[in-house]
């Protein structure tokens, strides 16, 4: 590359330094935005380029050329390099960094995808559809079946499906064909008649969807909350424009998948989460960013996605905590969701039976606008939330007699009944009845979890796992026992109980991979099973029309937890797995196992008011001079010994008193909760103030200050920006 037609490009690079870095390049305005790999000291980097042009700081003998720029990708956008610019800022977080996280490896990388034009779409054909009404198995069957809940796929993309290695077979066998790129994309199959309230909801977003603003679409579970995502997407696709739609988890998406794929068929729809293969992730971000893509659905990491044509951004359970990232860049998808809508002056509507305390305070000041649905849109009634009160009662592993009874009449009604119970394995832990010795991780504060069916124990924090041991490790007595419960116990004693049911584990550990995942669900679609034991997982967005029956378990221990949002997320919790019951024809029922029936989260549980809850909540907030009534950011930091990670903090609180502005508010440094996780020792210090901007400004400094510092290299610290636990 001759050094006379060069010019100064800056460019993002996934260093944890907060700084760009300038190297020259033939390129003009048009590569801003433009992957590029560069020499890096004794290595090479891949990174974007974020200006083009630039006078650099640097002597001009001292700039190197980049090695490559990829030409073959169209560039970022301009809003797409704000978005991360933005995420950056806000967080604190070294922009190369935000690059690294928003940009599929694959994307960065020359090699990993194939360009779409030589690419064309395949779908499962009338006789593909004909071959899964028979309903017999095999692998061939199997990929057509997962390609039919796709849609219409790249075929490249159609290889990557589970199986995908029959897409040949099913081809030549005339179940897989080609199909033309989707054009105009348009509803099909068969939608409901909405129900006034959700017309009411749909019409109010379509009359302003030209514009930003942030809708919160409060509808209580079973209230059709995806059929209204699904008439506003239609709309903006009708109108040209992409749709970007967002789901706490993995574990929701393969559901709504079909869904979509149903009613749009020949959108071309994207599926992007972090369990992806890199191949399918970036094929999938090439797809938005070209344009070809209509509908993007995703999980967190998706609110990165690239949308030239971007129309509406939809974001399903936004009170999950699943949208915040808990390490690396600590973003919340959901308040990127909404600063990207508003600078892209489209819509965002936020979804929840149970919205967040923060956004639902924003509806009620009207910086929101408030969508309710009050009603079930198929179902006659909500649920009947029951409290049963345990004080006097004998449990037979933790089962009440009510909760027992009703579990015998729904087996012989032939209706299905989930029991809820938010702890994996099968026993919390190992102890020893003589000496008291307790099976304790030894690398975290917590125990190892006893784990009956594989005779393992395990620890749920670091993944420590260990055989169960014959003797007490400490006094060699026999008389060792799993004391508490989780699922694998409850699941057990629950066929012994009901030796005629078919009982069906839903957790972690039997939904291991999304295909195991999907098959668990099928199967409790189709109705083989009569009771199922569960964890959240089974607690959200699911929708099993014969579950009639919810019974909790083992929801006290979260009611005097120390985080102030616990009761928050105790009641979401309890709101959504009991709305799991009850969704169609039959009528549902909630029973809540408690030694405190009088408390007030479960009286307005009992009574669905979440208003009530939410402004009582909120009450109390404002006296302590919480969130979102302030703004807080956590520093933390972890070391082998605790007192380092605390003198690190204490230095920093130091340096935080020296500079702090009047308004904000420096707290004590304490070790957190979870002290010790995989052998590193934990504590953290938080800083509060009650105007955001002053926060904003104050961590700018501060952080200057603190990356100045020299730290031990076995210390570690990070910022967290609007933390949800602390
Ligand atoms: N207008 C309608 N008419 C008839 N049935 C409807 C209508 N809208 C939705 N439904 C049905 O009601 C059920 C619940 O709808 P959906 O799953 O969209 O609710 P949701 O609000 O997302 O629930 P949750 O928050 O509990 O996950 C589904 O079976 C859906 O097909
Ligand atoms: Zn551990």
């Amino acid at each position: 590359m001759s050094a006379a037609t060069s010019t100064v490009v800056r460019v993002a690079l996934p260093v944890p330094m907060p700084r760009l870095f300038d190297y020259l390049a033939e390129a003009g305005a048009e590569d801003v935005g433009r992957c590029v790999r560069v020499p890096f000291g004794r290595d090479e980097k891949l990174g974007v380029i974020l200006a083009v042009g630039v006078e650099s700081d640097l002597a001009p003998e001292r700039l190197r050329p980049v090695i490559a720029l990829r030409r073959d990708l169209p560039p970022l956008p301009a809003d797409w390099l704000a978005l991360v610019g933005f995420a950056a800022a806000y967080y604190h977080a070294p922009i190369g960094e935000v690059v690294a996280l928003a940009l599929p490896p694959g994307v960065r990388r020359a090699s990993a995808f194939t360009p779409a034009e030589a690419d064309p779409f395949v779908a499962v054909s009338q006789a593909g559809r004909a071959v899964l009404d028979e309903g017999r198995s095999g692998r061939t069957r199997a990929f057509v079946a997962t390609l039919a809940t796709a849609g219409s796929l790249r075929r490249a993309r159609a290889r990557e499906l589970p199986d995908g290695d029959k897409l040949a077979e099913a081809m030549r066998r005339g179940w897989v064909e080609r199909v033309a790129a989707p054009g105009a994309v348009h509803a099909g199959g068969a939608a409901p008649t909405a129900t006034d309230d959700q017309r009411a909801a749909i019409d109010a977003v379509t009359e302003r969807l030209e514009t930003f603003d942030c809708w919160l679409l409060q509808g209580v579970t079973g209230s059709g909350k995806t059929e209204v995502y699904l008439r506003l997407a239609e709309r903006a696709l009708e109108a040209g424009r992409q749709v970007l739609m967002l789901v706490p988890e993995i574990a929701l998406t393969p559901q709504l998948e079909g869904r979509v794929a149903a009613r749009f068929p020949n959108a071309a729809v994207v599926s992007l989460h972090s369990a992806q293969a890199e191949g399918a992730r970036a094929a999938g971000f090439v797809e938005a960013l070209a344009g070809r893509a209509d509908i993007v659905l995703g999980t967190r990491l998706a609110v990165f996605t690239p949308l030239p044509r971007l129309g509406l951004i939809l974001l399903d359970e936004e009170h999950d905590a699943s949208y915040k990232q808990q390490e690396g860049v600590r973003y919340s998808a959901r308040d990127l969701a909404v600063w990207r809508a508003r600078d892209r002056g489209v819509p965002v509507v936020l979804g929840s039976a149970t919205p967040s305390l923060e956004s639902w305070e924003h509806a009620r000041r009207a910086r929101y606008r408030h969508l309710r649905l009050d009603a079930r849109a198929a179902a006659a009634a909500l649920p009947a939330v029951r409290s049963v009160d345990t004080r006097r009662l004998r449990l037979d592993e933790g089962l009440s007699p009510a909760l027992l009874d009703a579990l015998g009449q729904r087996l012989t009604r032939g209706e299905q009944s989930l029991v809820f119970l938010n702890r994996r394995g099968y026993a919390p832990v190992l102890s020893c009845t003589s000496c008291g010795w307790i099976s304790g991780c030894p690398h975290c504060s917590a125990n190892l979890v006893v784990h009956l069916a594989e005779r393992r124990m395990r620890c749920h924090h670091c993944g420590t796992d260990a055989s169960i041991p014959a003797a007490c490790p400490s006094c060699g007595d026999q008389d060792i026992r799993p004391f508490g419960r989780g699922t694998q116990r409850v699941e057990q004693r629950l066929v012994e109980l009901f030796p005629a049911a078919r009982v069906l584990r839903v957790d972690r550990d039997a939904a291991r991979t999304r295909p195991q995942w999907e098959a668990l669900l099928a199967r409790i679609a189709a109705g083989e099973a009569d009771i199922l034991v569960g964890t959240q997982m089974m607690a959200k967005g699911h929708d099993f029309p014969q579950l009639t029956l919810v019974g909790v378990i083992g929801a006290d221990a979260s009611l005097h937890a120390a985080d102030f949002r616990a009761p928050e997320r105790l009641f979401q919790q309890l709101m959504q797995v009991g709305g799991r019951a009850g969704r169609a024809q039959l009528a549902g029922e909630v029973l809540i196992q408690t030694e405190f029936p009088e408390h007030p989260l479960y009286r307005h549980l009992a009574r669905h008011d979440f208003d009530g809850f939410a402004a009582r909540e909120l009450d109390e907030r404002r006296v302590a001079g919480f969130p979102p009534y302030s703004h807080q950011a956590m520093l933390r930091a972890d070391a082998p010994q605790l007192d380092e990670a605390q003198r690190f903090l204490e230095h920093a609180r130091d340096i935080a008193n020296d500079i702090a502005p009047e308004g904000l508010r420096v707290f004590d440094v304490v070790p957190m909760r979870m002290t010790r996780l995989a052998r590193r020792e934990r504590a953290q210090l938080l800083v509060e103030a009650d105007q955001r901007a002053l926060l904003q400004r104050f961590i700018g400094k501060w952080l200057e200050v603190l990356r100045a510092q020299r730290v031990p290299r076995s210390l570690r610290w990070q910022l967290d920006v609007d933390p949800l636990e602390v």
